[in-house]
């Protein structure tokens, strides 16, 4: 459970994350959604604890992130950043074990090891484990970069699963796989946090939605009470239709045909 308040971040003069305030229960599935630049990533990095915030303070199950110990809160969080380029080889199965360095000494313990096995299987990517991570697909880097999060919070479903765009790159079965993955995880008590770009997917798999915009919050709350044509064109700056579904609650969403007065502009 995460409970956010008042987060505020300044870069200069400016509010990168702007007076933020929200709660995701044990379980759920947030997702963040915003144009380029309204501020995704810094509040991830708020929430995670890489950047202090200016103002307000961020709870992770009614304790302040600031008062964990750092071995703690590796524990308690888990964080797949946006951009995951390695400058050394490793294989998968030495990189997925360093999602558990933080639980052990010397040497993986043979629990560790059973944690590793269930992660990669859980992940797809068992048949990856003598290969070298640089020679992967980006896809299958994805995977293999989720199963170490995972791996770190694995013993700990009371634990926040924060994910940075991760369906970035990926092609459409690749972006359902991981987005799966990560609904299972809340399924399984976890509390996750994922920035998204595709507002489709966000609706099909989150419990809520925030919408940025400058950092401050457009709309908060079901995907089917955020999703609608005012929300989105205020988020985005575009013009956007929205179709019913046979098969979800939440209506499709499609950009219209003529581009926005912004995007002419550009
Ligand atoms: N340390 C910093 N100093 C100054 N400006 C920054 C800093 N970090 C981020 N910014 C700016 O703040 C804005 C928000 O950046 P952020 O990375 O949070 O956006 P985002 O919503 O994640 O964007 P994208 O969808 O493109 O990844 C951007 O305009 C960025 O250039």
């Amino acid at each position: 459970m995460i409970k956010v308040r008042n987060l505020t971040f300044k870069a200069g003069k400016r509010n990168l994350v702007d007076n933020l305030s929200f709660d995701v229960k044990k379980g759920e599935l947030l997702a963040v959604l915003g144009a380029n630049g309204a501020g995704k990533t810094t509040l991830m990095k708020l929430l995670c604890r890489d950047i202090k915030p200016d103002q307000g303070e961020v709870f992770i199950n009614d304790k302040a992130i600031t008062a964990y110990s750092l071995t703690d809160l590796a524990k308690t969080r888990a964080v797949l950043q946006q951009h995951n380029t390695l400058s050394v080889s490793f294989l998968v199965e030495e990189l997925v074990m360093m999602g558990r360095y933080v639980h052990f000494d010397q040497q993986p313990g043979l629990h560790d090891h059973e944690v590793l096995k269930q992660v990669m299987i859980e992940t797809g990517i068992t048949h990856l484990a003598g290969r070298d991570y640089n020679t992967l697909s980006g896809g299958e880097q994805q995977r293999v970069q989720l199963a170490r999060v995972i791996a770190q919070i694995y013993d700990n479903p009371n634990a926040c699963l924060f994910l940075d765009e991760p369906t970035n790159g990926l092609d459409l079965q690749y972006q359902q796989q991981i987005m799966v993955l990560a609904r299972s995880m809340a399924d399984r008590g976890y509390t996750v946090i994922c920035i998204l770009h595709d507002i489709n997917f966000a609706s099909r798999f989150a419990d809520q939605i925030i919408m940025l915009k400058n950092g401050k919050k457009v709309a908060d709350g079901t995907p089917l009470s955020v999703i609608n044509t005012g929300n989105i064109e205020l988020t985005f700056n575009i013009k956007v239709k929205l179709m019913a579904s046979e098969d979800y609650d939440c209506p499709l969403v499609f950009p219209a045909a003529a581009a926005s007065p912004h995007m002419q502009g550009m």
